[in-house]
């Protein structure tokens, strides 16, 4: 579903990303791991067409990432650390904007369900996203992917800050998701969550990806302590 093929991004002479090679699958949840400058966001940007590489291709479903390219970002959905909403508007104005803008027309009804499958509380739905918590906004940018029927989900640190409940709740409609065949790339700094959630794990460090690996092959103390070896590293 997601490919990278030999993905190089430099800002001036510093290589942000260095020939980065990723196949994630149908149904993957591959959780990026990485300290602060890896590249993670830089991946992610350019998957989802906000910058383009310097050499190398991004592909989505079979189609060539390139900025701007609505065939491709209409196969996606992008959930950053904290949801970009209209805090004047409801959850359910925000979703019936976004929804338009992708181009659906959906029943109130309709558009109840994606809010509920996505966990916000019926209750919250009619209140101003202004008094939303996190997690909340969270909710409403996961029922954004569900309208928009995204194949490929990118997640950029999106439980730093959420209590562990919330977090445990967003992890589960992550893991739903993927059994409904959504491929999701997750950059994190939480080593036990992308042990936990993920069923793959990519280590990158200063660029390069140095480790991919099955979560269910490792332990979460050998995966603490393979992270640890690589980020201490000064490349
Ligand atoms: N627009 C930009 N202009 C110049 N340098 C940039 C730009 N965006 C990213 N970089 C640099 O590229 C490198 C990779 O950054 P990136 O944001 O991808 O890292 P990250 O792994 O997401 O880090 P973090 O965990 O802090 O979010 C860093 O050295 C960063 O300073």
């Amino acid at each position: 579903m997601l490919k990278a093929e030999n993905l190089t991004k430099q800002f001036g002479t510093h290589t942000a990303l260095n020939n980065l090679n990723l196949e994630i699958k149908k149904g993957d949840i591959y959780c990026l791991l990485g300290s602060n400058g890896a590249g993670k966001s830089t991946t992610i940007n350019i998957f989802l067409g906000f910058i383009p590489a310097n050499s190398g291709r991004a592909l989505i479903d079979g189609h060539e990432v390139t900025v701007n390219n609505h065939t491709t970002r209409d196969l996606v959905a992008y959930i950053p650390e904290v949801v970009n909403l209209y805090g004047t508007l409801t959850g359910m104005e925000n979703l019936e904007f976004f929804s338009g803008l992708s181009g659906y027309n959906y029943s109130k009804e309709e558009l109840t369900s994606f809010m509920e499958t996505a966990g916000l509380q019926h209750s919250a739905i009619n209140k101003r996203v202004s008094s939303y918590s996190k997690g909340m906004r969270q909710k409403v940018g996961i029922a954004i992917a569900l309208v928009k029927k995204a194949k490929a989900l990118f997640l950029d640190e999106p439980t730093s800050g959420l209590d562990p409940h919330a977090s445990n709740e967003f992890s589960q409609i992550i893991t739903r998701l993927s059994d409904q065949g959504v491929s999701t790339l997750m950059a994190t700094h939480d080593i036990l969550m992308a042990k936990n959630l993920g069923n793959r794990i990519g280590i990158m460090h200063q660029g390069t990806l140095h480790h991919d690996l099955l979560s269910e092959e490792i332990s979460h103390s050998d995966l603490t302590r393979i992270y640890i070896d690589i980020v201490k590293q000064d490349v």
